[in-house]
């Protein structure tokens, strides 16, 4: 098990992390969640004893990584992925990792195999692909058949039946008891492979639960409605007369609404009573995306904003009607994927029970390390795969 209290990292005057306590259990895929810098390689980068924190401590087994006895028997890690001596073979490269930790030389064919690299292990890695990388970045963290394992981003570059393979990977080695902490910002791929999760946000927690309870608790149910695409005064009057009965109503891109705070027979009575045909009223949950967009959308640090291509416009013909702007997620529109939170009038982000509520939801810092909350002014804020661990002839 991991166990971080208290954890936080200072450069300088930036705080990457502040006050992070969680727990990553063995025998699951834990997912780590979280904007662009919030602080996601700095934690893991204190895990694995590359950096020390400023305050607090992080322990795997009960221990900090630099004085676990034999570590990379114990640990296993894909960090960076061209953190790799592009001069070397990759079989080589494997069998310099393995000889510093006591890894018999047989073990490096193994997780080659495993990584599917057999046929390029005497090949430089300098001229690896993206994807190449990151299964030799595999491959050496599967080296001393680690009980606990760390990938940052282990999907980055890796083509649709790479991320297949990555995912029933971590299942397997998850399956087998072992702790498997990863970060990603695929979230479609987080929800089909991860079983708990962590949200960071600018360096603090935001949450730490069951990947189900973390979508019921940050979505709102809602529903579809789509009216005849030939007809837009429907698609208005329908609007109107769901407003008035005191429902939210979006635009969703295809055309459709979506409707939030009224049942589905009250949608459709609704309808009936204003003499609008539907063409669809259906029932849905929001995706991983989508709750993970509503809980960290105050604690994003990079923003875009709409291209408003100025002096390169082309002038309309005379009489001619500028596009229709629609409206792109996450592009100048904050609230697109964030219609108002499930609990009226409540807390915006899920929190973790009887905890009370710092910036951004985050639990506060009680005891801390004992200095003001650097962002308190900030901004508003399974089933067992098979054993993809051994090569096939060994399964
Ligand atoms: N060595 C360093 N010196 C100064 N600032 C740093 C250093 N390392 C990280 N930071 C800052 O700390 C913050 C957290 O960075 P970190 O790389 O941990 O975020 P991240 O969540 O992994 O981001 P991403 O998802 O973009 O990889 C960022 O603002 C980053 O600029």
């Amino acid at each position: 098990m991991i166990e971080a209290v208290g954890l936080t990292k200072r450069y300088g005057a930036k705080t990457a992390v502040y006050n992070l306590s969680f727990q990553v259990r063995p025998g699951a895929v834990t997912g780590f969640l979280g904007p662009n810098g919030s602080g996601k390689s700095t934690t893991m980068r204190m895990i694995l004893g590359l950096d020390n924190p400023t305050a607090g401590q992080v322990t795997i087994g009960g221990h900090p990584y630099r004085r676990l006895p034999n570590a990379p028997r114990q640990v296993g890690a894909l960090l960076d992925a061209k953190a790799v001596h592009g001069g070397r073979h990759a079989r080589n490269h494997l069998l310099s990792l393995a000889q510093l930790s006591g890894i018999p030389a047989r073990r490096v064919d193994e997780v080659l195999g495993v990584v599917g690299l057999q046929e390029v292990a005497k090949k430089r890695s300098k001229g690896f692909s993206l994807g190449m990388g990151q299964r030799l970045g595999i491959a050496a963290a599967l080296l001393g058949d680690p009980q606990v394992l760390l990938f940052d981003e282990p999907i980055n570059g890796l083509d649709p039946e790479g991320i297949l393979w990555v995912r029933n990977l971590m299942k397997a080695l998850a399956a087998e008891g072992r702790t498997v902490f990863v970060s990603s910002h695929l979230m479609s791929e987080m929800a089909v492979t991860a079983d708990h999760l962590i949200v960071i946000g600018r360096g603090q927690l935001l949450a730490d639960m069951n990947i189900r309870d973390f979508i019921s608790a940050n979505s709102a149910d809602f529903a579809r409605v789509r009216t005849p695409d030939s007809e837009p005064q429907q698609r208005e009057k329908l609007t109107s007369a769901l407003t008035e009965a005191g429902g939210q109503v979006l635009p969703e891109q295809d055309g459709a609404l979506r409707v939030m705070g009224l049942p589905l027979p009250r949608i459709s009575d609704l309808a009936h009573d204003a003499d609008v045909r539907l063409w669809e009223l259906s029932p849905h949950q929001a995706s991983l995306e989508e709750a993970y967009m509503r809980m960290t959308q105050g604690a994003v640090d990079y923003r875009s904003t709409s291209d408003q291509r100025a002096g390169l416009q082309q002038e309309l013909p005379p009489g001619a009607m500028p596009p229709v702007q629609v409206p792109v997620p996450g592009q100048g529109q904050p609230g697109w994927y964030a219609p108002p939170p499930p609990q009226q009038g409540g807390q915006p982000f899920a929190m973790p029970q009887g905890q009370p509520a710092g910036p951004y939801g985050a639990p506060a810092a009680p005891g801390g390390p004992g200095e003001p909350n650097p962002y308190a002014q900030a901004a508003p804020a399974p089933h067992a795969a098979p054993d993809m661990t051994k090569p096939e002839d060994a399964r």
